[in-house]
């Protein structure tokens, strides 16, 4: 049976976190992204134009499916789109010897100017990946036979290189319990439901989050409107039109922010929520948390999971998501 355990670095302000694969000759640094289901590369298809800078996957080494395309549009409204091949990937020693792997022959401008990024690895349900005109299998189905266990983790870290495991549980990585809820996939999400929160430690649980999924392709916290409102009431922020979000002080005063899941408080420390400088040497900052209008549901990116180690399992029959404070 296959294990493995493969670094996640990370970008500057932790926008994203990248990790080494193997696709067949190449080896590439792809964002495992939860909150997607298409593994797909920069190639030799991608215009030289849209390619500056990026690792590109050699569809040499693969064998071409005919007539199969993927494409794909984020919430973000980044997107790409291309070919699809099966090849050889490794990930952290665990390979999977015929993975649908998607070469891309066009991709947005932000693909094309985030250049420490060469793709995305999605650990989504497969039930969401966009090949046609017949849908592949994420990496993680694909290789789950063969894994000692039938999951994968994740531990990202604040500004520090954090790692993913595949078919094992590394228990030096958090400390106290395991919390599991149910995950209800049936959107193609690692989607759970989140209960009361509480900002600075105070420990009036107010109100409750609701549905949310967990999501290491995005940046952020996005949470319900209500909440947000109540967090920057708190954290002196304040919603600034021109930037499209919160922003608060980057004086390190930003208050923490818990969430009960599975009954169990989750913390996030302030100083993560205090994200990002306007611009270099400004003293306001983008908000780590901010309203998820109009996505329908919350997320749990990686303002979340780095405060977190998240167990992403389907060993049990129907899928469930753990976490432990690290
Ligand atoms: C955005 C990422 C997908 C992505 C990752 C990285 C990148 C760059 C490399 C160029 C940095 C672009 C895109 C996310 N992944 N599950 C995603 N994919 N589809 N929805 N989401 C989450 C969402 C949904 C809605 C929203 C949002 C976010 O931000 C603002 O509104």
């Amino acid at each position: 049976a296959q294990s493995g355990e493969v670094a996640a670095d990370p970008q500057q302000y932790d926008q994203a976190y990248l990790s080494p694969v193997t696709i067949g000759n190449s080896e590439l640094m792809l964002d495992f992204d939860t909150g997607s289901a298409d593994l797909w590369a920069f190639s030799n298809e991608t215009p030289a134009s849209q390619s500056q800078g990026h690792e590109r996957y050699d569809s040499a080494t693969g064998t071409e499916l005919d007539g199969y395309s993927w494409s794909i549009t984020y919430g973000d409204q980044s997107g790409a789109g291309g070919n699809v091949y099966t090849d050889k990937v490794v990930v952290g020693g665990v390979t999977a010897t015929r993975q649908a792997v998607e070469a891309a022959t066009s991709v947005s401008a932000s693909f094309s100017q985030n250049i420490d990024s060469d793709g995305l690895l999605g650990l989504a349900f497969s039930s969401i990946n966009t090949v046609q005109p017949r849908q592949q299998t994420t990496f993680f189905d694909t290789v789950r036979p063969t894994l000692a266990k039938a999951l994968f983790t994740c531990d990202l870290r604040q500004g520090d290189a954090g790692s993913y495991t595949f078919g094992y549980i590394d228990s030096s990585k958090y400390q106290g319990t395991v919390t599991y809820v149910p995950v209800d996939d049936s959107q193609g999400f690692w989607q759970f439901t989140a209960g009361g929160y509480s900002v600075g430690g105070d420990n009036a649980t107010s109100g409750s989050v609701g549905t949310a999924i967990a999501d290491t392709g995005t940046s952020l916290l996005y949470l319900p409107a209500a909440v947000t409102k109540a967090y920057y009431e708190q954290a002196g922020g304040r919603y600034d039109n021109q930037q499209g979000g919160y922003t608060l002080p980057c004086n390190g005063g930003a208050p923490d922010f818990s969430v009960a899941i599975g009954g169990k408080t989750f913390t996030v420390p302030g100083s993560y929520i205090a994200y990002a400088p306007l611009t270099t040497g400004s003293s306001t900052c983008f908000g780590g948390i901010q309203p998820d209008t109009g996505i329908g549901f919350s997320i749990f990116g990686d303002v979340f999971l780095k405060a977190v180690y998240a167990i992403f399992d389907v060993s049990q029959g129907s899928p469930r998501l753990g976490f432990a404070a690290q």
